[in-house]
């Protein structure tokens, strides 16, 4: 495996605020990182990394959640629900059907608003505190708005969220509505919604806290390094591979640079790295068209449709980021149908694990890997979930079965059940 590791300059440069600074991944310039807001490169327009001069050690880890793992984040604490400390399910049952060595569901569902979009925001928030500005906004396909509203009425801050109109599942609206965010639904997909929050941002009109933003990804590599140490205690070893819904690859990136960073301080072996794989929706797939074609850039999908809206995205903004990421892990990419979701859905349901369908695309994926035989039999895998089942109740329904009326009589229930 030829993991590429852009190491940290050797001495701290003098952007650097308490040995942390933002490096551009095209063209390498530096940035003070809480001087002025910035998302990306001001010379070439790439995106930021968050760097540190000293990354850290598994001995540097202390506490539980996300804040465990300050010292391989920007700062000691956050502003928090708490978050991550999130359950890494075994599925006995579904384990033997696909017909892998082990599998695990690291279950992102179970943060504080159903998401693990609460990893990025407690770090995001803190920093636009350290920033010092009013308004915080997001595009969002639903779950990044729940808990930026979350996060945002946790820090005493006003929120704005655009959402594609009529695209959204309902759990996920009325998180925004409640936590107070003001609702902007437009007349277009995610990408559109993502285009105006970025025009926003560049005017200083608020602060943007989709992946786009470095920080936020920091808080999501927090999902990787929970997910080694849980994994090595358990088997003593790491697993060989960790599948991934796949929207604007924020947590492909972040996963990857989690295991950069382990890799740099001399904490995992580059052969001990996952191998980062990606799942998509067929109707949503410009990741997978990039990988399968070994192009270095995605191309913008206009038309995109699949009923798991998490990741219905067709412009991923972390590709950049994310194709190296799944490349140099020697991972893969795979685009799966949504009837194939929904019995993955299904499938995690009867192990008792609750997802919406975007989630459920990582164990689908990981299905149709293995009967291809991209995936071996021996191999130690973990799916990532990434959303709650209560996130989208009509997804749940459609999936599940109906309710059956019955008289409000204890003889005629019992005759119903025996029918
Ligand atoms: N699925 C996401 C889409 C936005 O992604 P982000 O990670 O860039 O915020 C959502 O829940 O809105």
């Amino acid at each position: 495996m030829s993991l590429e590791l852009t190491a940290p300059a050797p001495e701290e440069p003098s952007v650097a605020d308490d040995g942390t600074w933002l490096e551009c991944i095209e063209c390498g310039a530096q940035f003070a990182p809480f001087e002025d807001i910035r998302y990306t490169c001001d010379d070439c327009d790439g995106l930021l990394e968050v760097r540190y001069a000293s990354p850290p050690t598994w001995d540097d880890f202390d506490g539980r959640g996300v804040w465990r793992y300050n010292a391989a984040l920007p700062f000691d604490e956050g502003v928090s629900l708490p978050e991550g400390a999130t359950p890494l399910h075994t599925v006995p049952r579904l384990e033997s059907d696909i017909g892998v060595e082990t599998l695990r569901i690291k279950h992102e569902g179970m943060n504080p608003t159903g998401s693990f979009k609460d990893r990025g925001m407690t770090v995001g928030v803190r920093v636009a505190k350290e920033l010092g500005v009013d308004r915080l906004a997001c595009a969002s396909t639903g779950n990044t708005s729940a808990a930026l509203a979350a996060y945002g009425a946790r820090g005493g801050m006003e929120t704005l969220v655009l959402l594609p109109a009529g695209k959204v599942a309902a759990g996920k609206i009325a998180q925004a509505s409640l936590h107070d965010a003001r609702i902007l639904e437009v007349d277009g997909n995610f990408d559109s919604c993502l285009d105006i929050v970025q025009d926003l941002a560049a005017r200083g009109e608020a602060y943007l806290l989709n992946s786009l933003n470095p920080f936020r990804l920091e808080g999501q590599k927090t999902i990787g390094l929970e997910i080694l140490e849980e994994f090595h205690e358990d088997y003593g070893t790491y697993p060989d591979r960790i599948v991934l819904p796949v929207g604007n690859a924020g947590n492909t990136s972040a996963l990857y640079k989690a295991f950069r960073e382990l890799v740099q301080s001399g904490e995992l072996d580059p052969e001990e790295v996952p191998k980062l794989t990606g799942v998509q929706a067929e109707g949503a797939a410009p990741m997978v068209e990039a990988i399968e074609n070994g192009w270095d850039e995605t191309k913008r999908w206009d038309e995109v449709e699949t009923k798991a809206t998490a990741i219905r995205i067709g412009n991923p903004v972390n590709a950049p980021k994310a194709l190296p990421g799944i490349r140099e892990t020697d991972g893969t990419a795979v685009a799966v149908s949504d009837e194939e979701i929904t019995e993955a859905q299904r499938d995690l349901a009867a192990e008792g694990v609750g997802v919406e369908p975007a989630s459920a695309a990582s164990v689908a994926g990981l299905r149709k890997l293995r009967e291809s035989g991209v995936v071996a039999e021996d191999e130690q895998v973990v799916c990532l979930t990434t959303g709650h089942l209560l996130k989208d109740p009509d997804a749940a329904f459609e999936a599940g079965d109906d309710p059956e009326p019955v008289p409000n009589d204890t003889e005629a229930v019992l005759e119903h059940l025996a029918e």
